[in-house]
């Protein structure tokens, strides 16, 4: 014997009538014994509830929606069962409506809804749904019968949540059964006491009456059809990612659907699990996937966690005070009192110095909960015995659930590590000894964030995402998203992580869309789609959409810009720029920026403010990590000057050396930044400071290369005529150093506390006569690196490189996230 239980969406309209009495004619096919179970047309019961509040009221238009509920079941008729045979069921139907009729005209004379006349109005739901599709199904020649389960299901007296009587109830069901072979269309959710008063069973009744069936007729499996494919690793509405469970055990079912997850209310389904019946969670409208099983035990996974799922809102109740501890029966009369005013206590919390316990419940009830407390310990609270009893709102409570975490080690570190590293704060904890629930309360503006990157790093075969917010699509931004795009296929199959630009602005348009901006069309979709650019808007979107692994990068040279890197960290979202602005300022700023990203567990990454895509950054932190100090730094920075003194010869013009620099992608966006020195400056300012030396701006002496003029150019065009007009000068300088057999370079050093940078010829013997095209070399003179330096050399500038640099500290934060 199979039991099969269709909901209320699966019997909640035409079509899906059709497709539930497929899946009966499937099963007959196959030579399956079947007893199905049906409850109420999807909104039916609260309709019948609503109509029965009216009644109660004397409001007289509850008439109007029995009306509506009589049409809707019409409409079935008229839609599933040959015209000559409707006659005969409409009256059938008209008989049932009849007798709700009288009984609510009874309601609304008295003016009084007792728990018994309660039971008796629901029960029509699922007598109207079940008689209908009992027609639908002998329609089509299938030899069935209705199955009224007031016959067959025996309750005590306790309306509205009856308890079954297992013994009467089996013996019935069973005499019932063997008496007939017609297939049995049973109603869920009802049931009667031995003076044949109609009950009802409570949440999950119509489950409950499947597995109560299920228990006394030993199937062999109970499926329970809804509109879902099965139990889910997490609420789809809130974790995109999440996916089916093939397999869970009832424990695990039982923790989490405590904790939320809808698709089946487990206590309901106790009387198939006491007797190891496996229980089937399958898809009305999806009915080739294979669901979720449940079971007493579950295959072996791929995961060590089951699912994750949460309650949105709760309170938590602190009850603190010096004089709990040692104490023994606080607790007792703490849980007894909440006991005896029937408050459901959704977890506790206590440490072992016993000096408080907390406690989490629904936040509708806190305040009643308060009041009760603060009367029951008034004696406590007033000796000093019990502090206070303190309510905190707006809270979250997230469960980690499965069998696979027993015994296993490193389940909680990683829970605990992935939400800190996201800045999720956790406000309690609870893990029940059976070791099968961790649980964790946080502030409820997280949850989202929480659920996912918990998710993300739970299931792990699932590329972990990172989500980006990108500003500056200029040269280096448009380059970086051309190389994510070309990348991202190799960094989902070999890193597992998914790089999602989630935001881009440049200085006209912004856009933002938390499902991922599509790297082929990003032109496109700022013109189609973008607003009008607000830094502020854009960083406040960023803060409110709180994603998980949230990275913020600034491909522009702008000023302003930086004064948003530090809420952003603040905020727990990591920094990776190429702008060499926010290092070069003031040595406190620096600092500031460096403790923000340490003291919120996020990233500050600029290795591309030197060298480009160089591992120069890295290699320093490195070395400083190690202990190692820096004596000496000798380095030519500028990948601009270099292509410069590399390229300019007598007879071209030096302007046109310059512009063919800024075509190459070498220079700033204003190469007056790199011929002035500035960007040269900046740089050997932030080494020093990552070699640990507290400069200051002013404390690099530059000893600029351009006459006065040039330095006073008003504007970027103005610049390059003053340069041709300059070019003697810079012919002159050549020519100078040529005649020594020298070659000029635009040498940054910093040595005793004191950094310089400036034009230097230098000759055949010295290590960066050699350097070529574009190519930057540092030189590192080290405590460990002292006999001969380190030495670094290559290309410092230039779009692929520098997007690459970028990208490689974009990628860097994934792994460290993960
Ligand atoms: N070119 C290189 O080789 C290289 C090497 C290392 C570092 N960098 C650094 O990379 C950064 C970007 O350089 P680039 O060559 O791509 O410059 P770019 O001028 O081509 O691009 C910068 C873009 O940022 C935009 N922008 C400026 N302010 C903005 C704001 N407030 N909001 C939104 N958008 C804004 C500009 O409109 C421009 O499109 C600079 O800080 C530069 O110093 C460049
Ligand atoms: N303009 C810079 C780019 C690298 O920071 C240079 O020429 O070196
Ligand atoms: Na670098």
């Amino acid at each position: 014997m199979q039991v099969l239980k269709f909901g209320g969406t699966s019997v909640g309209s035409v079509d899906s009538i059709k497709q539930v009495i497929q899946i009966i004619e499937n099963h007959r096919q196959n030579g399956d014994q079947i007893t199905v179970v049906f409850s109420a047309m999807g909104g039916i019961t609260n309709q019948l509830i609503e109509i029965g509040r009216m009644a109660t009221t004397g409001e007289t238009d509850y008439m109007e929606l029995v009306r509506r509920i009589e049409d809707r079941h019409f409409n079935v008729i008229k839609a599933l069962i040959p015209v000559k045979e409707q006659s005969k069921v409409f009256a059938h139907v008209r008989g049932i409506i009849n007798e709700l009729e009288d009984l609510l005209r009874g309601v609304s004379l008295i003016r009084e809804l007792t728990l018994r006349t309660h039971d008796l109005i629901t029960s029509f739901g699922e007598r109207l749904s079940t008689t209908i599709i009992t027609e639908c199904v002998k329609s089509r020649g299938i030899p069935a019968q209705f199955c009224d389960a007031r016959k067959i299901i025996k309750t005590d007296a306790q309306f509205g949540q009856a308890e079954v009587n297992y013994t009467l109830t089996n013996q019935l069901v069973q005499e019932h059964f063997a008496k007939t072979s017609d297939l049995q269309l049973v109603t869920g959710f009802i049931g009667s006491t031995e003076k044949n008063e109609t009950t009802t069973l409570g949440r999950g009744g119509s489950d409950y009456t499947a597995s109560i069936l299920g228990a006394a007729l030993n199937a062999e499996v109970i499926d329970i059809w809804t509109d879902v494919d099965g139990m889910m690793t997490a609420d789809p509405r809130k974790v995109p990612n999440a996916f089916n469970i093939p397999t869970i055990t009832y424990a695990e079912a039982m923790e989490l659907s405590h904790f939320g997850a809808k698709v089946i209310y487990p206590p309901s389904l106790q009387p198939a699990f006491a007797r190891n019946i496996p229980v089937r969670v399958l898809n009305t409208f999806n009915p080739t996937h294979a669901g979720t099983v449940v079971s007493r035990t579950a295959e072996r996974r791929q995961y060590t966690i089951t699912g994750i799922s949460s309650i949105d809102d709760i309170a938590l109740v602190n009850v603190q005070g010096s004089g709990m501890i040692g104490v023994a029966g606080v607790s007792a009369k703490l849980f007894g009192v909440l006991a005896a005013h029937k408050i459901s206590v959704i977890l506790i919390s206590q440490a072992s110095s016993e000096h408080s316990i907390c406690f989490a419940i629904d936040p509708r009830g806190a305040e009643n909960v308060k009041t009760i407390l603060d009367a029951e310990f008034a004696t406590e609270i007033a000796h000093g015995h019990i502090d206070n009893i303190a309510i905190e709102r707006d809270l979250s409570v997230i469960a980690t659930v499965g069998e696979g975490m027993k015994k296993s080690s490193g389940i909680a570190g990683k829970l605990f590590s992935v939400l800190g590293k996201n800045g999720v704060n956790i406000v309690a904890v609870a893990q029940g000894s059976s070791e099968i629930n961790i649980s964790v309360v946080i502030n409820k503006n997280n949850l989202s964030k929480a659920l996912n990157s918990l998710h993300n790093i739970f299931f792990q075969s699932e590329a972990r995402v990172l989500n980006l917010y990108l500003v500056g699509t200029g040269l280096i931004g448009k380059t970086l998203l051309q190389q994510i795009y070309n990348q991202s296929e190799y960094l989902r199959s070999e890193k597992l992580l998914k790089v999602c630009v989630v935001g881009m602005t440049n200085t006209k348009k912004m856009v933002l869309d938390t499902r991922g901006i599509s790297l082929d069309g990003w032109r496109e979709r700022l013109l189609t789609d973008g607003v009008t650019t607000s830094l502020p808007a854009f960083v406040e979107k960023i803060k409110d959409y709180n994603l998980p692994n949230s990275v913020f990068i600034d491909c522009t040279s702008d000023k302003d810009i930086v004064q948003f890197y530090e809420s952003l960290l603040d905020a727990n979202i990591s920094v990776v720029t190429p702008n060499k602005v926010a290092n070069s300022g003031p040595y406190s700023e620096y600092r500031r920026l460096q403790r923000t990203a340490l003291n919120r567990g996020v990233k500050f990454l600029y290795e591309t403010n030197v060298g480009a895509g160089l591992p120069i950054i890295n290699t320093v932190q490195g070395l400083m990590t190690a202990g190692d100090r820096f004596l000496k730094i000798e380095a030519i920075l500028s990948g601009t000057l270099s292509f410069i003194f590399n390229t300019f010869r007598p007879g071209i013009s030096f302007a046109d050396v310059v512009r063919e620099a800024k075509e190459k992608g070498y220079t700033e966006p204003d190469p007056r930044d790199d011929l002035s020195g500035l960007d040269v400056a900046r740089k050997i300012l932030i080494l020093a400071r990552e070699a640990g030396f507290p400069l200051e701006p002013e404390d690099v002496t530059i000893d600029t290369l351009l006459p006065e003029s040039c330095l006073a150019a008003p504007t970027i065009p103005a610049f390059f005529e003053e340069l041709e007009r300059n070019n003697d000068y810079f012919e002159n300088l050549l020519a100078e150093a040529e005649t020594k057999g020298e070659k000029l370079r635009f040498v940054a050093s910093f040595e005793n506390n004191k950094a310089t940078i400036g034009l230097r010829p230098v000759g055949v013997e010295h290590p960066f006569y050699q350097l070529t095209g574009a190519d930057n070399i540092v030189s590192f003179t080290t405590e460990r690196y002292k006999d001969r330096p380190l030495v670094i050399k290559g290309p410092g500038a230039g779009a692929e490189v520098t997007a690459s640099g970028v990208f490689a500290d974009v990628v860097s934060i994934g792994s460290y996230l993960a």
